[in-house]
């Protein structure tokens, strides 16, 4: 079925406004095919981030919070229960102990969502109900993406039916790889298609595409097959999210906006633990894109344990003492 604003031309498109969804458009190969990455540019810029933008003291600890607010809170293991859920939800209610908000004159600080597997789905609705926190879910044969098309839709169809709000789907790396833009694009668009309300995040595995040119092109065409948000990777990749590879896909978010008017989301995920890398990523999302994108509706950390790093540092900055890892186990 076709979706809306498909085979419309970009440029005549409106600016997205009051809660607009990407709605995407026909893929543009001489788009596409005009893409270059510089990789030694874009390794130093990348390399060269941290260290221009050391935070201390009450800035610091705030910013720490906007990466807890912005944060999916994920469990995605094999042996994942209704209990370690429901345990990993009430945090995501409360993501930090009430007296280190108080000491920050912080309240109602919530993560952005909860990000679990299909069958993990309702206990973590019943167990943030009445929060107003959404529930993501993984699909599409996560991690690998390798299963039958029909069982991918049916994967999201069922996780849509079963309350997820929003989608983690998995592109297929092959065709990124081949070049067949247009069978990912067309693969995409029925991803988006099944999604219907639910908001798709469109994980590229950054990791496995062969290069920042590839990462660059797979992103461009994720947005013009409409997702709302495109994530660097599964957390199962060999390697994960890197600042080089968010920086590329934060310019193509630039360009597609510049173009379209449509805003699209960014999720650096996978093996993001520390709160100073997760500072690192905010400060590159400030310089590439401006505050605006700095809200959950834009930007989300994808993290199973950068939380309890989030929490020990904010620790020792109200305690002034240090503080040890064990005593914030969860997330
Ligand atoms: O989407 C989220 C990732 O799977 C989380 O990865 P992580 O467990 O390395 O934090």
């Amino acid at each position: 079925m076709p979706m809306q604003g498909f085979g419309q031309d970009h440029v005549t498109q409106s600016p997205q406004a009051g809660g607009l969804r990407n709605a995407g458009m026909a893929l543009d190969m001489d788009w596409i095919g005009a893409l270059r990455v510089n990789a030694p540019a874009v390794n130093r810029a990348a390399a060269a981030l941290p260290a221009r933008r050391v935070l201390t003291g009450e800035q610091r600890a705030a910013w720490m919070c906007k990466a807890v607010a912005c944060m999916d809170l994920t469990t995605l293991s094999g042996d994942d229960t209704a209990a370690r859920v429901a345990r990993l939800c009430a945090k995501a209610r409360q993501p930090l102990r009430p007296d280190l908000l108080e000491a920050m004159g912080m309240e109602g600080l919530r993560v952005g969502a909860v990000c679990v597997y299909h069958e993990m789905i309702t206990p973590a609705l019943e167990a943030l109900e009445g929060t107003g926190i959404p529930v993501a879910a993984v699909s599409t044969g996560f991690p690998a993406g390798l299963s039958p098309m029909r069982l991918r839709i049916a994967e999201i169809e069922a996780s849509v039916a079963a309350g997820a709000q929003e989608i983690d789907i998995v592109i297929s790396r092959r065709r990124v790889l081949e070049g067949r833009w247009e069978a990912l694009h067309d693969e995409l668009r029925a991803f988006r298609a099944a999604c219907g309300a639910a908001h798709m995040k469109a994980i590229l595995a950054t990791g496995e595409l062969g290069g920042l040119r590839n990462v660059a092109r797979a992103a461009m065409v994720a947005m013009m097959a409409g997702a709302d948000f495109i994530k660097t990777s599964t957390g199962k990749e060999p390697v994960n999210a890197t600042l080089p590879v968010t920086l590329v896909m934060l310019r193509m978010i630039r360009d597609y906006h510049e173009r379209t008017g449509w805003r699209v989301g960014m999720k650096p995920a996978g093996g993001i633990s520390k709160a100073g890398e997760a500072l690192a990523y905010l400060a590159m999302l400030r310089e590439e894109l401006g505050r605006e994108w700095l809200s959950p509706e834009l930007f989300r950390f994808g993290a199973s344990s950068l939380l309890a790093d989030i929490e020990r540092q904010l620790e020792q900055h109200v305690s002034g003492r240090p503080s040890a890892g064990w005593r914030h186990g969860i997330g």
